[in-house]
């Protein structure tokens, strides 16, 4: 049976990243994707014009609904917009004792644009983030947190990774996409300890929704049974194939989105048999 995930996260009506990037991302990588939407947000490959947030009780309203209905197998949580909203998903999460989640602690856009209020990091660190299995936090997002300046190097963001932990969750992938460099490498801890996974750094203008992408497709390879350092690191070459792929894409004048393709996995019939 083909695994139900669900995003959980704000809008991007170019398609790169949010709820459209996450719906692909769970797609091509052989599940069924649903999704609750928490803010409405008038973007493109250039910026963030506008934000419109969805009130906390229909946010509730559509978890409940379709909680009601349907079996969901892992939860990818993004854009979240403010401490209302993160409150309400941690509750209702509750309330159903939903589990497999990942949370991509979503605070400000590529572009620099604020998505989640100032004043809600609090919230999101003390009431969702020991609620969820895995936090997926670019270097910003992680100093931010944590209350602390940006790592420089990868044993700076080992010993964030650790501190990040500290907060009540097992798994933290600390993305270090920001940090420059020939390669690009992401610090992941574990209960079994920390590893760096290290990939190439794909030239390319187009790198919107990376982020989206990679905690999407964590969230979709678990539901497929992985573990989760085997999830991450499937996902993690799922976006590099992506970013490679990015440039086949004519999308908008600014970062343009990564390109979601069907990804078929050595060893392994599809999902269809
Ligand atoms: N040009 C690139 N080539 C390869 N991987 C990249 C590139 N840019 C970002 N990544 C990877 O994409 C993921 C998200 O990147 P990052 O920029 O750190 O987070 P965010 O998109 O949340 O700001 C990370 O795994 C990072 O290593
Ligand atoms: C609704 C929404 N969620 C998340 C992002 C972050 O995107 P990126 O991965 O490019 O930082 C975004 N731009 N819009």
């Amino acid at each position: 049976m083909i695994p139900n995930v669900l995003t959980i996260a704000g809008t991007d009506p170019s398609g790169g990243a949010g709820i459209q990037a996450d719906l692909k991302a769970f797609s091509a990588n052989g599940t069924y994707g649903m999704a609750v939407t928490t803010a409405l947000v008038a973007q493109t490959t250039t910026g963030v014009s506008s934000v419109r947030e969805i009130p906390a009780d229909f946010v509730a309203d559509q978890l409940r609904t379709l909680f009601d209905d349907v079996r969901v197998d892992a939860i990818k949580i993004g854009m979240l917009s403010d401490a209302e909203i993160i409150r309400t998903v941690a509750g209702v999460l509750s309330e159903y004792s939903a589990r497999e989640i990942v949370l991509d602690p979503v605070m400000v856009a590529k572009s620099g644009d604020r998505l989640l209020a100032a004043d809600a990091v609090r919230a999101l660190r003390d009431e969702l983030v020991p609620r969820v299995d895995l936090i997926t936090p670019n270097l910003p997002e992680a100093a931010d947190l944590l209350g602390v300046s940006e790592p420089t190097d990868t044993e700076g963001m080992a010993a964030q990774a650790e501190r990040l932990a500290e907060l009540g969750v097992e798994r933290v992938l600390l993305k270090g996409g920001h940090l420059g460099g020939e390669s690009s490498v992401d610090v992941l801890r574990t209960t079994s300890g920390v590893e760096l996974l290290a990939h190439e750094r794909v030239v390319t203008k187009n790198d919107h929704g990376t982020g989206c992408t990679l905690s999407a497709a964590t969230a979709a390879l678990r539901a497929r049974g992985r573990d989760w350092p085997t999830a991450v690191r499937e996902a993690k070459d799922y976006l590099t194939g992506a970013l490679r792929a990015a440039d086949l894409l004519d999308v908008g004048q600014g970062h343009g989105p990564v390109h979601h393709f069907y990804r078929w996995w050595p060893g392994e019939t599809t999902p269809h048999g």
